[in-house]
């Protein structure tokens, strides 16, 4: 059998995202290398402070400051520094070297995007950035990959957590800008200075370059019309509400025609970052707290959503490597990855060992004594009940009395709860068992 072969692997920086990568790749690596067809050498980490202390500890010897070197000697370099320079030279370092490069550095791919674009197709390298847009979730892929058959007519997002926070926030509780502003910097959500997520700055960035995906063209920073939340009031909030509606800043990207010109100009894409009212019923509506979520309409594929963790040293990290794993199969195999991997070895089970919740209906007579009877049949069986909720109903002509009982387990297996069922259905004052469904997302 052939030797697996090594990459070496260059991270430059080590912040809330570095520290997660480093982490994954060295507690991960058998199983990374499986995935990646080489193994993933971490050969170097470029830091500016060798001592300071980090959240992740990580073997001493790795830590650099002369990230120069390190970009120089590395097939893979990871670009996690954030900022315009030195990571846009360091980046170009790379890639004329012939490194692939991964990098979330969303403000540089806005500002000059183009020039590393360009000088990584000139060296046959893969440039990959999906952290720099909703983090976590899979979105410049399938743009770039999956949609590619396709023609995307409009792109929503909300991809900046914070000001999702902070807009949440005013809708459940009825605060003020500042107050729940104030709240998610105490969280930890809101950085100390929150300009650039609260006055859309971050979001515009994520908006160009979901813009020049979607609309294979170029769109920079200077092209997205930009305004924040600063200036949303509880009262806006509260009007928005009693109208059905909920305000959310919103990334948009979308086709305009000659026909839809507000201006009464040509064909072209609009870009833009404002807070925007969405109907209570919209699926961006329903993206609650400090996630993520990108709505694209397309000519063919119609309403797709991509939902998630757009933030978060470990959730973005998951971005980072899927990046880099991606781009070690293209250099082990000059082209995508196998069709299936069967490298995990694990397998499938019945159904028999799952557990989940559920949900059973029951037809009871209404006597005292029932509920009781029936609680301890669960807990005999070790079935715990999350909820339990009774409807009496009289039937007027034959002036009978019955209780019908909904109740929601906490996980079990399906052997307890058939079990369950079971005696339940042997008890004397059991009409009838009406229902019994498994329960997700509780
Ligand atoms: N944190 C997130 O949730 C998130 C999400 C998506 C994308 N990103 C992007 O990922 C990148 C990293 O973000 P982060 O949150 O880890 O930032 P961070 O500020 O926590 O980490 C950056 C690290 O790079 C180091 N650094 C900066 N310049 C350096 C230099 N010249 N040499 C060596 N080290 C240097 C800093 O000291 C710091 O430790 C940014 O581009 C950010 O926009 C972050
Ligand atoms: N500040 C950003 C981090 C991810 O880019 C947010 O709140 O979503
Ligand atoms: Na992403």
């Amino acid at each position: 059998m052939s030797e697996v072969r090594t990459l070496k692997v260059a991270l430059l920086g080590c912040g809330n995202v570095g520290a997660q990568v480093a982490r994954i790749l060295l507690d991960d690596a058998d199983a990374l290398a499986a995935r990646s067809g080489a193994r993933l050498e971490l050969t170097g980490i470029a830091v500016r402070n060798i001592d300071a202390e980090r959240d992740v500890e990580l073997p001493r010897e790795l830590f650099t400051t002369d990230a120069d070197t390190l970009a120089k000697d590395a097939d893979l370099v990871i670009e996690l520094m954030g900022g315009i320079e030195p990571a846009r030279s360091l980046i170009l370092t790379a890639i004329q070297n012939g490194a692939c490069v991964v990098t979330g550095n969303k403000a540089l791919l806005a500002q000059d995007g183009p020039t590393l674009y360009e000088e990584a197709d000139k060296a046959g390298v893969q440039l990959s950035y999906e952290a720099a847009v909703a983090g976590a979730i899979p979105i410049l892929r399938p743009i770039r990959d999956s949609l590619s058959g396709d023609r995307i007519t409009r792109v929503l997002g909300i991809v900046n957590g914070t000001t999702n926070f902070i807009l949440d926030q005013m809708d459940s509780t009825g605060a003020q800008f500042a107050d729940a502003l104030a709240e998610a910097q105490r969280l930890g959500y809101a950085e100390a200075d929150p300009t650039a997520d609260v006055e859309g700055y971050d979001a515009a960035a994520k908006a160009a370059i979901l813009a020049s995906l979607s609309f294979h063209s170029r769109f920079a920073l200077e092209d997205v019309y930009c305004e924040g939340i600063t200036k949303v009031s509880a009262e806006d909030i509260a009007a928005a509400k009693d109208a059905g509606f909920v305000i959310k800043l919103l990334a948009i990207a979308e086709k305009i025609t000659k026909e839809n010109n507000g201006n009464g100009g040509g064909e072209g894409i609009s870009v833009r970052v404002h807070p925007t009212l969405l109907p209570r019923e919209h699926p961006l509506a329903a993206v609650r707290g400090a996630f993520n979520a990108v709505f694209i309409e397309a000519e063919n594929a119609g309403e797709l959503m991509f939902y998630g963790q757009g933030a978060g040293g470990t959730p973005t990290a998951s971005a980072v490597l899927g990046d880099l794993v991606s781009a070690a199969r293209r250099v082990v195999l000059g082209g995508p990855g196998r069709t299936e991997t069967t490298t995990g070895h694990v397998p499938a089970l019945p159904v028999s060992a799952s557990t989940t919740s559920y949900y059973v209906g029951l037809d009871v007579a209404d006597q005292p004594g029932v509920l009781a009877r029936i609680a301890h049949i669960f807990a005999e069986h070790g079935v715990s009940i999350e909820i339990m909720r009774q409807t009496i109903h009289r039937d007027a002509a034959s002036k009978n009395e019955s209780a019908e009982l909904k109740i929601v387990t906490h996980r079990a297996s399906e052997a307890a709860l058939a079990a369950t069922v079971e005696a339940i259905k042997g008890l004397d004052v059991i009409n009838s068992v009406t229902s019994v469904l498994r329960v997700e997302g509780v």
